[in-house]
């Protein structure tokens, strides 16, 4: 599809003997949610991995708004907009909420706020990452120290952290593991707004949640994509339905 903003072409993956990726073919649409299901160690986060540019694929390409990424860091990756959510191993705890968000910012932001001076700088990133954070409900905890925080704040946290690199397509990989009930419900709340300003591949067990946001979703097993279409189309069909969903979805 020309149209689309990202497109994995035949990208394949082994770890020694182990092909974690086989072959996958992908696009995502601008404005699309692209969900990527399947059973453990079917080579989810290897792909994220490689499309942020933490794994190389052994061959095959993935263009980024028109742009072969394979050989470009992360960073520059970043940089271009294709930002994978930080883990919460990558937030630090004893700084607070804000500075996670203001310290993304500035790493995102940190040529255009210097010219500011110190004080200027500080306060318009400050700025930045209060809105963020008061967008995710959590401005009144803005001065806690990451560390303190529930883990369902510091989830929303990764979000916010990963918004502050702004993003033109954001990698979430299994925003809602762990979370409780309400928790979880907050996140996809948050996930539903996102999705109306930013395309996403997302990465979660949460079927529930994965059917009310996807607008398609890929099916990966053993590093291969079995399946690729609307929620209902995958609802519906029955190697998935036999590979992973099994009666989840009756
Ligand atoms: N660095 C690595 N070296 C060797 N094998 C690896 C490495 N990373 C992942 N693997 C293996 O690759 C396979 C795919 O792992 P991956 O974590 O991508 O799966 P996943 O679909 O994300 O699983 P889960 O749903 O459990 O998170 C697994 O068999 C895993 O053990």
């Amino acid at each position: 599809m020309s149209n689309a903003l990202l497109q994995l072409q035949n990208l394949t993956k082994n770890y020694g003997a182990l092909r974690v990726t086989d072959d996958v073919t992908i696009s995502v649409e601008p404005g699309e949610l692209h969900a990527i299901i399947g059973p453990n160690g079917a080579g989810k986060t290897t792909l994220i991995h490689q499309i942020s540019g933490h794994a190389r694929p052994d061959s095959g390409r993935i263009i980024f708004n028109g742009e072969d990424m394979v050989p470009l860091p992360m960073a520059t990756r970043a940089q271009r907009g294709l930002v994978r959510s930080f883990q919460i191993t990558s937030i630090l705890p004893r700084f607070s909420a804000l500075e996670n968000v203001a310290l993304a910012a500035q790493a995102r932001d940190g040529s255009s706020f210097r010219f500011l001076g110190n004080a200027a700088g500080e306060r318009a990133l400050n700025d930045t990452a209060m809105a963020l954070l008061t967008r995710f409900g959590l401005g009144a905890r803005a001065r806690v120290p990451a560390g303190q925080m529930s883990h369902g704040e510091k989830r929303q946290l990764e979000i916010a952290i990963a918004l502050a690199a702004k993003p033109k397509l954001l990698l979430l990989d299994e925003p809602l593991a762990g979370t409780s009930h309400d928790e979880s419900q907050r996140l996809i709340n948050i996930l539903q707004e996102l999705r109306k300003e930013l395309p996403i591949i997302l990465i979660e067990h949460d079927m529930d949640a994965v059917f009310a946001l996807a607008d398609r979703v890929s099916v990966l097993v053993y590093g291969r994509i079995i399946a690729c279409g609307t929620p209902q189309d995958i609802r519906d069909n029955a190697e998935v339905r036999a590979a992973y969903l099994g009666e989840e979805a009756a």
